[in-house]
């Protein structure tokens, strides 16, 4: 007998002309329940922004999450939730705010959370970088084996390095711009200072070409775009799981995925091929190879490789080159004539491009690695946290596993705490005890490095490598505007950055012009350089 093709039971229901409406209507209403859902209720006792069903605030966040947030913050209060998609959001947006959760709650607010680029997509063969893990065993123990080779007495081993790197950007910066008649993009430079220092305290491998070097390329870029993926502002598919299904939406990602890999492994090999024939330099990587007690994982070491080759590659040039930028300007100059006095006066015999390696005696100088840390902000939004317990802000209970964002923009702007914030002062770190409103002198000096129990370990390492290249910079040269007007920089943490969406800030391209102050002491200072270093 022939089967009916008549729908029965329930589905011959609903589809009756009186129910099936009703049905629709209640179908779409529970499929955008399900989509409006958050991983965390709404908080209660905390300011939150209103949103729109779904996207929550992203439209509201734009591509400037750091401006965008201190905007509303102005409105909404220091501390204030938010819905990005399915994920709730608390932000921090000043100063004192920061302090109290990022440092009073250190303990709790450990973790990290993922994001499904990132985490699911880009790092899903190769792991994460450390600053991308949560919290777990070995999470801490990958960020103890890292730290313990970027602390202090280690830092100071690594000058050699560094004293190599330097001397060898500025002296090639020096050639490009033919004795001082051509500007010049000081970019580059110092990403390979940056980069080839990292690459050799892990790989004891150096970027041995220029700056058209096809490794330091490669490796600028990928790293660059990896870290967009990384990024709270650039991927709406993070928030809203919808649009991960969308075809071809993983291509980028997976396309420097690969890219990437390639690299880390060649890296990996030729360390080993060195190891083989006993010409490797002592390196963190090679350390742990050789040690028959490490307790690290082949995926661990990976971990940790991947934090190295990326955590500096660019945040010191960041710094590094929009400092310098700000000294090209007008009132760079009297900056500049300030700087070289305050040196001068400690180091009258001539002697401070090397003794910079073994102390940090001008205060001047610190206090211009602090205000560029400051001013810049090249990381607005700060790595992500998430926090492992309860905690208490004000009469708000946070509860465990939300997402805590700091604006470290919005506190590097603060005015209750920064006094005249948009000028750029490296006074501002100078304790002075006749003035009462010294309180960027106290505590913290800013959140460049993060903060609390997550805090940037590669901050000593990066420290020397800005006072280094600063000190050294304002002895050899005076940094002159580019002749070009076209070329010259805009000098503001927002206007000069051409991927406001991005994790760090990546500078405009621009151009400075360089006028050696005495050539032949920049020659023996080379030259020395050159000496003290030539067996690394
Ligand atoms: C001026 C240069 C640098 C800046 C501005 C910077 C900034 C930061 C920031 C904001 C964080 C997140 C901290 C937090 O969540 O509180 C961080 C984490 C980290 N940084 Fe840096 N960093 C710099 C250089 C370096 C260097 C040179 C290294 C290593 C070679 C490094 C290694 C790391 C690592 C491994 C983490 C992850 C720490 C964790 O999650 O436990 N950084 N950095």
């Amino acid at each position: 007998m022939a089967q009916s093709k008549e729908p029965q039971g329930i589905v011959a229901l609903l589809l009756q002309p009186q129910v099936l409406p009703f049905f629709l209507i209640a179908l779409v209403y529970t499929a955008i329940k399900l989509l409006d859902r958050t991983d965390i209720p709404k908080i209660k006792n905390l300011p939150e922004i209103p949103g729109l069903p779904i996207l929550g605030s992203l439209r509201e966040l734009g591509d400037n999450h750091a401006a965008n947030a201190t905007r509303l913050a102005k409105k909404y209060g220091p501390v204030f939730q938010l819905r990005l998609g399915n994920k709730r959001i608390v932000f921090a947006n000043t100063f004192d705010s920061v302090r109290e959760l990022w440092i009073g709650q250190q303990s709790a607010l450990i973790s990290r959370p993922t994001l499904h680029t990132f985490h699911s997509v880009v790092s899903s063969s190769e792991g994460f970088t450390i600053g991308t893990s949560p919290w777990d065993e070995s999470c801490k123990a990958r960020r103890k084996a890292a730290a313990t080779a970027l602390n202090r007495p280690a830092v100071q081993s690594y000058m050699p390095i560094v004293d190599y790197e330097c001397t060898k950007s500025l002296k090639e910066m020096l050639v490009d711009s033919k004795d001082g008649t051509v500007d010049v993009d000081p970019t580059l430079y110092f990403a390979r200072f940056a980069l080839s220092t990292s690459l050799t305290l892990n790989y004891g491998i150096k970027i041995e070409g220029n700056v058209d070097d096809g490794l330091l390329k490669e490796i600028t870029l990928v790293e660059r775009q990896i870290g967009n993926f990384r990024s709270t502002a650039s991927n709406w598919a993070d928030y809203v799981p919808l649009l991960r299904l969308m075809p071809g939406g993983n291509n980028k990602a997976l396309e420097y995925k690969a890219r990437r890999a390639k690299y880390m492994y060649k890296l990996l090999d030729m360390l080993k091929e060195k190891m083989k024939e006993g010409s490797d330099a002592p390196c963190i990587v090679g350390n742990v190879l050789k040690d028959p007690e490490a307790k690290l994982s082949d995926a661990e070491v990976m971990s940790i490789s991947l934090s190295m080759v990326s955590a500096g590659l660019d945040t010191v040039p960041g710094n590094l080159i929009m400092c310098i930028a700000y000294l090209a300007s007008e009132r760079g100059q009297d900056m500049q004539a300030r700087a070289l006095d305050e040196i001068n006066k400690v180091y009258p015999n001539n002697d401070a491009w090397e003794r910079c390696l073994t102390e940090e005696k001008v205060p001047y100088i610190t206090a211009m690695v602090k205000e560029t840390l400051r001013f810049w902000s090249v990381i607005p939004v700060c790595l992500p946290r998430k926090n492992i317990k309860d905690i208490r802000y004000g009469n708000a209970i946070i509860p465990a596993g939300t997402s805590f964002y700091m604006n470290a923009y919005g506190a590097h702007y603060d005015e209750t705490h920064f006094k005249s914030p948009h000028d750029f002062n490296p006074d501002r770190y100078i304790a002075d005890d006749s003035v009462d409103d010294a309180s960027a002198t106290r505590g913290t000096p800013h959140y460049g490095y993060g903060a609390g129990s997550r805090m940037c370990i590669g901050v000593h390492l990066a420290n020397r490598e800005l006072y280094t290249a600063f000190l050294r910079m304002i002895v050899a040269f005076e940094i002159l505007p580019a002749r070009d007007p076209k070329q010259r920089p805009i000098l503001d943490a927002f206007g000069c950055n051409k991927m406001p969406n991005g994790l760090t800030s990546d500078p405009k391209p621009f151009a400075i012009g360089l006028k050696v102050r005495n050539q032949a002491m920049v020659d023996k200072w080379i030259a020395d350089s050159e000496e003290r270093t030539k067996d690394l």
